[in-house]
């Protein structure tokens, strides 16, 4: 579990965080959801240390890593596994060499311990086939599945994807959504995702929090998403035609129901 108490950023006179609180939850997939420019990013790389928050602290699984003594927030950043927006995979390496990475940055695992690793990582993604692939030769939804894999492959405890559908299409970025979801259930990761994207609030939406204008304004489950009455999250919500219409459908059932009720 993540705790996250009070986070304020400013950069100059720009307030980009005001007073977040909140707990990223163990085995789920944990959304910051939001539009752009409401600092989500911000809040991520404050949570991994990227950036220091003006004031508030950070707890992974009961350990303060804000502040810290060096050597805890080391040991701490070991257990992160992070996928970025780009994929970030290192084009002069093979599939196997950029997943076979952090494990000889982070490990002293012997050659053929490593190898074994990187196969059953690959594998969990899809990807039992293409070791020797370089990252050019890839899709883009291939590139996201080699990311996932480097990024769990030192056996991570947290897992941060920072827009990991973005420039995939819908069907790709979906089974993006549903890889990440599954890992993290399977492992018993804590998975925080950062995104704008409704698919993946509809898709592995367990627990999200809504960020307006760097404040945290509502968190709930997808489940009761479609009935918030906080204006900005129903703005943000509705302005995509496919949730309009999806609304709509269910108040349209939720109508008939309470009509064939008040008959019987
Ligand atoms: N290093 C920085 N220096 C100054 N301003 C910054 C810095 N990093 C982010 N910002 C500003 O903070 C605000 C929030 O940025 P952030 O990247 O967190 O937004 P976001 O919610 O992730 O948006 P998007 O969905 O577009 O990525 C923006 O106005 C951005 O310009």
């Amino acid at each position: 579990m993540i705790e996250i108490h009070n986070i304020h950023k400013s950069f100059g006179d720009k307030k980009v965080l005001d007073g977040i609180s909140g707990v990223f939850e163990t085995g789920k997939t944990n959304l910051l959801l939001g539009a752009s420019g409401t600092g989500k990013s911000v809040l991520l790389k404050c949570i991994v240390g990227l950036i220091k928050p003006d004031i508030g602290s950070v707890t992974f699984d009961g350990t303060y890593f804000t502040n810290n003594k060096l050597d805890i927030r080391q040991e701490i950043r070991r257990k992160i596994g992070m996928l970025f927006q780009s994929s970030a995979l290192f084009d002069s390496m093979s599939v196997e060499q950029n997943v076979e990475f952090p494990l000889k940055m982070l490990s002293d695992m012997p050659k053929d311990e490593r190898m074994d690793r990187v196969n059953f990582c690959l594998q969990r993604v899809g990807l039992e086939n293409s070791n020797k692939k370089m990252p050019s030769e890839l899709s883009g939804g291939m590139k996201k599945r080699v990311g996932i894999a480097r990024a769990i492959a030192p056996n991570c405890t947290y897992l941060f994807c920072d827009e990991p559908n973005s420039g995939l299409d819908p069907l790709t970025a979906i089974k993006i959504d549903e890889l990440i979801a599954e890992i993290t259930a399977e492992y018993g990761i804590t998975t925080i995702v950062v995104t704008h994207d409704m698919n993946s609030v509809i898709e592995i939406g367990e627990k999200i929090m809504f960020l307006y204008e760097g404040k945290k304004i509502w968190e709930g489950t997808r489940d009761d998403i479609l009935d918030t009455d906080v204006r900005e999250l129903n703005d943000f919500i509705f302005a995509n035609r496919l949730m309009r219409d999806a609304k709509k459908i269910e108040e349209e059932e939720e109508e008939a129901e309470q009509n064939s009720q008040n008959k019987e």
